[in-house]
């Protein structure tokens, strides 16, 4: 029997990467990066360069384009593969992450007419500038006792569909009722290869409050926010929800030429990033937590039964593996509070030492920090860099760093960033642990692990959990993949389910991360002056960093 393959594609904060697998064993042909021509658009407007307002973050829909048509054919070639072996592709998305389009699915955006409003841009996920109306949203959601919101944990997040697309109507309605409709980047994505707009059930469910049963919010829930709003379900978000592995359509004569495949190949429903992650390293039963970490942490857990969970992102039945409740929550910034402090705030001697060592800054810094014993900086940190998705939801709160004197060292600044993330997801262990969920085991993927191991040994020692790595370096692409292998289905040389591939196709490696007993007791103790801190800043004993925030917004607007 000839090999065949699946192709999953990465789209994340920076860049998008393809991933060639073989399908009998998961293994990795060829992996190609593209980065994202036009970054994140978070300071000015391509083309006119008007001035972004603050927590505003956009991208550029050709940037995706790009990723396909050299990321794709790179790995068919890089490989030497016939393309007709690859018989089925499958993406993966940050989320949520939006655009509007016209009746012809083309973004406003391309529309010269609205290219210089920034609302017509793709409103990327950690776009922040909608927590007003995330504010009003819950708010409304709970005086009116609306039943989803127990199913997001008590409140929607300003990175989530509906605050997106009240944003876009209350500050540009014209660019409101010229889109046709809202579609995440994935399934604008995935449409541009098939030909047709398909909705995934996993970017709707965790990010736009759909559910299987009841559907999104409802027409007197949304009319309550705004009587513009009233039918944006019906209107703007319309259109099938696919549940994932569903093949959306066929890759078209055009795309394929430009992708390097063959056309009809078999193209999955898009799906959310860090989710795509679960099944490839073989999580596909509950009591096993999967850290998807990168820029920030995506955390993601079955259950066999909906139960509500303080601060959690959202429960969704079928989110991540058919057959159970798919819970997420998260941290908004982790990997970059890291690069803020490389890139804004370290010495230059740091750098230059780097340099010399022939270290890149994270590399040195790692080194030294490893030298330091847990607690030895006398530093404590609130990692909210970019706000706290949970177990606060609140993207208004931002970081702190307590102890600083006169001979703070660079790298114990740095391993306090850890260890406040670190601290971050234990305080979302334990929200699970309370809402009756277990947590067995933790898996971890994402660029991270691979590139920070005190990371890792501290995420254990915080946590007081083993920890099992994933194989890959591009997991959620190779889960992506998966999908598209399921997509085609096993009558094709694919599989007919999720579980049946991750049997096949998920490696984590061999080597884990296992608690160091005398750090698991200094981080017991940082912990509980952590958490101190969490609720005086974070439960409104003093919010302070708000009223900064307002301080800062009056000025900046004088
Ligand atoms: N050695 C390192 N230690 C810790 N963080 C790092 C290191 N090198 C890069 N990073 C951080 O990793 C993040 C990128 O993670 P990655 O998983 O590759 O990307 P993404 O989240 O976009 O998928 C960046 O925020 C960067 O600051
Ligand atoms: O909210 C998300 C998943 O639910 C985002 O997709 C995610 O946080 C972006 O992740 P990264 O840039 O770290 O890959």
């Amino acid at each position: 029997m000839t090999q065949k393959y699946a192709i999953g594609v990465d789209f994340g904060t920076e860049s998008g990467r393809a991933v060639l697998v073989r399908l009998s064993d998961g293994t990795e042909a060829a992996e190609h990066v593209t980065p994202y021509r036009h970054h994140v658009i978070d300071e000015r407007l391509p083309e006119t360069g008007l001035k972004l307002e603050h927590d505003w973050a956009l991208q550029h829909p050709r940037d995706y384009i790009e990723v396909l048509e050299r990321s794709v054919p790179a790995v068919v070639r890089a490989s030497g593969i016939d393309p007709a072996e690859v018989i089925g592709l499958g993406i993966d998305f940050t989320a949520c992450t939006m655009l509007p389009v016209d009746k012809a699915g083309r973004p406003l955006c391309f529309d010269p007419a609205f290219q210089a409003n920034p609302h017509s841009w793709v409103k990327l996920w950690k776009h922040h500038a909608a927590q007003a109306e995330a504010d009003r949203i819950n708010e409304i959601a709970a005086a009116r006792g609306e039943r989803f919101l127990a199913r997001y944990g008590g409140k929607l997040s300003s990175e989530w569909m509906l605050a997106k697309a009240w944003q876009i109507l209350n500050e540009a309605p014209d660019i409101y009722d010229a889109a046709d409709q809202f579609v995440e980047a994935a399934d604008w994505t995935v449409a541009q290869m098939t030909g047709v707009i398909v909705r995934n059930s996993c970017s709707a469910g965790y990010k736009a409050a759909w559910h299987r049963q009841e559907g999104y919010p409802s027409r007197e829930f949304l009319g309550a926010l705004d009587p513009r709003l009233a039918d944006m379900a019906a209107t703007k978000l319309r259109g099938d929800v696919l549940p994932l592995g569903t093949k959306a359509g066929e890759l078209t004569p055009d795309m394929a030429a430009r992708m390097g495949l063959a056309a009809g190949t078999a193209i999955a429903v898009g799906n959310v990033d860090a989710h795509a992650a679960v099944p490839a390293v073989g999580v596909v039963t509950p009591g096993r937590l999967v850290m998807t970490m990168g820029t920030s942490v995506c955390h993601m857990l079955l259950g066999a039964e909906e139960k509500p969970i303080e601060g959690l992102c959202g429960v969704v039945e079928d989110g991540i593996v058919p057959g159970y409740y798919g819970y997420e929550a998260g941290q908004a910034a982790v990997g970059d509070i890291f690069a803020w402090y490389v890139d804004e705030a370290v010495p230059a001697y740091v750098a230059e030492a780097a340099r010399d060592e022939g270290l890149n800054v994270h590399e040195w810094l790692e080194k030294r920090a490893s030298g330091l014993k847990a607690g030895e900086s006398g530093l404590l940190a609130l990692d909210w860099w970019n706000g706290n998705r949970s177990v606060l939801a609140d993207a208004n709160l931002t970081g702190t760093i307590l102890g600083l004197t006169l001979l703070t060292k660079p790298q114990e600044v740095y391993r306090a960033l850890l260890e406040a993330t670190a601290f971050g997801t234990r305080k979302i262990i334990e929200a699970f642990l309370r809402g009756g969920l277990a947590v067995d085991e933790l898996y971890a993927c994402g660029g991270l692990p691979q590139k920070n191991r005190l990371l890792m040994q501290i995420y254990a020692d915080v946590t007081n959990r083993e920890i099992k790595v994933a194989a890959s370096k591009q997991t959620t692409a190779l889960g992506a993949a998966m999908f598209g292998a399921v997509a085609a289905g096993a009558a094709k040389g694919g599989y007919d389910g999720i579980v049946d591939a991750a049997a096949a196709m998920a490696r984590v490696r061999e080597e884990t991360f296992r608690p160091i007993p005398a750090n698991v007791a200094v981080y017991d103790k940082l912990y509980a002056e952590y958490m101190l801190l969490h609720d005086y800043f974070g439960r409104g004993a003093n919010d302070v960093m708000k009223r900064l925030k307002a301080i800062k917004e009056e000025a900046g607007s004088r």
